[in-house]
């Protein structure tokens, strides 16, 4: 996905909701699939989430900071293999208050955001995320989300239900997406990956890899 005839830009999605194309230069891309490669090694490894129906998520997910299962946080990774997750690094919260900068202009709000919770998800091109609301996390902070590999749809909907109205985004990698504010609880999902479109020069040849950035509210 790297010949683009025009470039993409900044877009108001929803009141919050803000997609930046190309927001992370490709050695920052790099140094995330370093870093998301290391979170995948261990203390905890990447797992397929068991819903609470017993279904499994198409999705292998990893977490860092504060460990997400359906539907609460926990500091040890109780449904994998009980370990306490990695620590939570500053780098990355200084990633999130630039994020915030980037989609909403530098203010209080980004100096102020200290998100202490990263879920890194990565999709094989037959996976898919369901939509769904974030909303385990006591604190309205914006969520953050960063895209690298190949690029898929993701579907940005309101917060009443599932249903539409929703807008379809093609998230590429290095694309960042911010929702807060009255998209917080907005419902999304990723419908579709784009196999193949990914980003050899971030060190990913294939598939998708997803970080977001959320402040959890505990303590
Ligand atoms: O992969 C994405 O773009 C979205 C991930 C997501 O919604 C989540 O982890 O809650
Ligand atoms: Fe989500």
């Amino acid at each position: 996905m790297s010949g683009t005839l025009f470039p993409r830009e900044r877009a108001v999605v929803a009141d919050g909701a803000v997609h930046v194309p190309d927001w992370l230069p490709p050695e920052r891309r790099r140094a995330l699939v370093d870093a998301c490669r290391a979170w995948a090694r261990g203390p905890v490894p990447l797992r397929h989430t068991v819903l609470p129906g017993g279904g499994a998520m198409s999705v292998r997910t990893v977490c860092v900071g504060w460990h997400w299962q359906p539907y609460r946080y926990s500091r040890t990774a109780d449904d994998v293999n009980g370990a306490r997750v990695a620590d939570f690094p500053g780098w990355l919260v200084g990633l999130g208050r630039e994020a915030l900068a980037a989609a909403y202009g530098d203010g209080p709000e980004s100096r102020g955001y200290t998100p202490d919770t990263a879920l890194v998800n990565f999709y094989d091109s037959a996976a898919r995320m369901g939509m769904h609301q974030d909303r385990q996390e006591r604190s309205p902070a914006p969520v953050v989300s960063l895209s690298i590999g190949d690029a898929c749809v993701f579907r940005f909907g309101n917060t009443a239900n599932r249903g539409r109205p929703y807008t379809d985004v093609e998230l590429r990698s290095g694309d960042l997406f911010v929702f807060g504010g009255p998209s917080r609880l907005a419902y999304h999902g990723v419908p579709k990956v784009l196999a193949e479109s990914g980003d050899p020069s971030a060190g990913l040849p294939r598939g998708r890899l997803n970080i977001t950035l959320r402040e959890t509210g505990l303590r």
